[in-house]
C-alpha cells in the first residue's frame, strides 16, 4: 500500500465557451517519507494536479488516496507552503503561527509549547509579539512553514515557496525546509520551475508534459545526492550529470519555433 496514491486522473475545465483538458492519465505512488518535485512547462497542470492532491478541485475522473483512504474528509491531513506566506498581517508572529491549531482546535498548552519551540528551531526566537510586515520574506516564509506544520500534517504540498526570494534567502530555506521535513519525517510534495531545486530537494522528479498535462519521465535522484542537503548537492559532481539529463528532456517539451 502506498502512502499516497494517484490513479488514472483527468481533468478538463469547462468553461460556456470552451473545455481545456489539463491532465490525462496521471498514475503514481509517492512513499511515506517521500520528497516528490513536479516540475514542466508553464501550462502542463502542474498546479491541478496539486489542487486535485489537495482536495480542493474534484478530478473529473481518477481517484486520489491517501494512507488507503479517499481525499473526502482528510483536508485537514494535508498543510500548505505557497509562494505568499498568508501571514495576517494585523496578527502578531506567534498568533499567526498558532491560527491553524485553533481553527482546527487541537490548540492546548503541548502543542503551543510545540509551535514555539519549533518558531525557535527555525531561528525565529524572539520576533513572537512581532507583526508579519516587521520580518523579511524569509523570516515570513519560515513563520508561515511553522504555522503549517504545527497542525501535523500528514502530507505537505509546496506550491513554488521559494520562488519570491533572493537567491541566497532560497538556498539557506531550502536547507531549513528539507532539515526540518527530515526531522519529522514529513511527506512532501514541491511544485516548482527550477530544475536545480527539484533536484537538491527530492527524491524523485516527475517531469510532466503539456496539452494535455501527462507524466513524461520520472527520475529517481542519485544516492548520493539524496544523503546530502540541498545546498551540498548542488556542489556535487552527480549534480551537474542529472541537471543535464533533465534540462535536456524539459527542453524537448518546450514548443519550437517554426
Ligand atoms: N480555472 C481554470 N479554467 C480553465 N482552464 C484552466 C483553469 N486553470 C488552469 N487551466 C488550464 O489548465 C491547464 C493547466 O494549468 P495549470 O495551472 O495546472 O498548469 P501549470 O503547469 O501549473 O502552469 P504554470 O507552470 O504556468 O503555473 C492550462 O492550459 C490552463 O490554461
Amino acid at each position: 500500500m502506498s502512502f499516497l496514491a494517484i490513479k488514472d486522473v483527468h481533468h478538463t475545465y469547462f468553461t460556456k465557451a470552451s473545455a481545456t483538458t489539463a491532465l490525462s492519465e496521471i498514475t503514481i505512488q509517492v512513499e511515506e517519507g517521500e520528497f516528490v518535485s513536479f516540475l514542466g512547462p508553464s501550462g502542463c497542470g502542474k498546479t491541478t494536479l496539486l489542487s486535485i492532491i489537495a482536495g480542493l478541485i474534484k478530478p473529473t475522473q481518477g481517484t486520489i488516496l491517501l494512507e488507503n483512504k479517499p481525499l473526502s474528509g482528510i483536508k485537514n491531513q494535508i498543510g500548505y507552503m505557497l509562494q505568499q506566506d498568508y501571514l495576517f498581517p494585523w496578527k502578531t508572529i506567534e498568533e499567526n503561527i498558532l491560527l491553524g491549531l485553533k481553527l482546527s482546535k487541537q490548540l492546548n498548552d503541548t502543542t503551543k509549547l510545540a509551535a514555539l519551540d519549533l518558531l525557535k528551531q527555525m531561528g525565529l526566537s524572539g520576533i513572537e509579539k512581532q507583526l508579519p510586515k516587521q520580518l523579511s520574506g524569509g523570516m515570513r516564509q519560515r513563520a508561515a512553514l511553522v504555522r503549517t506544520l504545527a497542525t501535523e500534517p500528514k502530507l505537505l504540498m509546496l506550491d513554488e515557496p521559494f520562488s519570491a526570494l533572493d537567491y541566497q534567502t532560497k538556498l539557506k530555506l531550502e536547507d531549513l525546509v528539507s532539515k526540518t521535513l527530515d526531522t519529522f519525517g514529513k511527506t512532501a510534495i514541491l511544485v516548482t520551475h527550477d530544475i536545480g531545486e527539484a533536484i537538491a530537494m527530492s527524491d524523485r522528479v516527475v517531469l510532466f508534459s503539456p496539452s494535455p498535462g501527462r507524466i513524461h519521465k520520472v527520475f529517481e535522484m542519485p544516492g548520493e545526492l539524496k544523503q546530502l542537503s540541498p545546498f551540498n548537492a548542488r556542489n556535487h559532481e552527480a549534480f551537474s550529470s542529472i541537471f543535464q539529463t533533465i534540462w535536456k528532456e524539459l527542453d524537448s517539451l518546450e514548443p519550437r519555433e517554426e
